[in-house]
Order: structure tokens, then C-alpha cells, then sequence
């Protein structure tokens, strides 16, 4: 996986030490990140960190988010509110493989108390080594993001 940006990575305290696994993982494998927080698992609220973690992204400064929370569904509920933003929570790794492949996924949100850190690790590494296939996929993403007009 090359990517010319870094990773955005953001959690609350649900998320805390598996986001703290992930940058070890993103670390053996040599990928760049930038970590939003939150720093430890001392109680704050998720929508805080699905901000700024996507808002990363949506200023160009990351290529792609991951967002940690405790079941990696408020995180999603947040990153999908924000425009331009297309997030999935996963817990398997054909989902995440598929939601960049087909959805053109730029976040993924993972639960912390969902997921174990190996298989949170290997969900990341299917989502970040998937590319979009554009096609009948790009038409129907045209339709999904007309849909934050409604
Ligand atoms: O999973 C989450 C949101 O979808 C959060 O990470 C929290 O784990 C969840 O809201 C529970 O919060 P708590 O304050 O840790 O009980």
C-alpha cells in the first residue's frame, strides 16, 4: 500500500487501545499517520474525534481516516453526516475490502470492544489495500452523496 498522505487516526476511550494497536500495525508496515486523539481511556465523546479525524480528510490533508470507538457505529453515524465523507463500520474483512472497492470508502470506523486488535489489523489492512473500481460504482456513489442534499 503507497499512499502520498497520511492516515488520519481518531478514538474515544472505547477506541483508545485499539486505535494505539493500529498505529503499532501501521507502523511495522511503514505507513504514514497522524493520531487526532484522544489520548487515553479517560471518558470523552466520540462525535469530538469523528470531527477532526474527518475533517483530515476533507481538507486534503489525509488520504483516508480510521475511527475507533467503542462499537465503531456512533463513529460512523458522525463520519456519515459529514459532507463528502463515506465511512463504514466493520467487522470483517470482505466488508472492508468491498467498501473501498465499491463504495469508495474514506473512512472506516472499527469497535474496540467489537473487534479484537488482529483482526482489527487485518480489516485495515484489507480496507487500505483495496482500490476503488469506479465504473457502475461511480454512478451509484453520484446517487448516494446527491443523497446529503435531502
Ligand atoms: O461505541 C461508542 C459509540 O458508538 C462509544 O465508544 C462508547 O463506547 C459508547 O457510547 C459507550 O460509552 P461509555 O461512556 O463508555 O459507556
Amino acid at each position: 500500500m503507497q499512499f502520498d498522505k497520511p492516515i488520519a487516526l481518531a478514538a474515544d476511550h472505547g477506541g483508545y487501545e485499539l486505535k494505539e494497536a493500529i498505529k503499532a500495525h501501521l507502523d511495522e508496515l511503514g505507513v504514514a499517520y497522524e493520531d487526532f486523539g484522544t489520548d487515553s481511556t479517560a471518558s470523552v465523546d466520540y462525535p469530538d474525534y469523528a470531527v477532526v479525524g474527518c475533517k483530515a480528510v476533507q481538507d486534503g490533508r489525509c488520504a483516508l481516516v480510521i475511527l475507533c470507538c467503542g462499537t465503531g457505529v456512533g463513529m460512523s453515524m458522525c463520519a456519515n453526516k459529514m459532507q463528502g465523507i463515506r465511512a463504514c463500520c466493520c467487522s470483517d474483512t470482505f466488508s472492508a475490502e468491498l467498501t473501498r472497492r465499491h463504495n469508495n470508502a474514506n473512512a472506516l470506523c472499527l469497535g474496540g470492544r467489537v473487534v479484537g486488535a488482529g483482526l482489527a489489523c487485518k480489516i485495515v489492512d484489507a480496507f487500505l489495500n483495496a482500490e476503488f473500481e469506479g465504473g457502475r460504482h461511480q454512478t451509484r456513489i453520484d446517487k448516494m452523496m446527491a443523497l446529503q442534499n435531502q
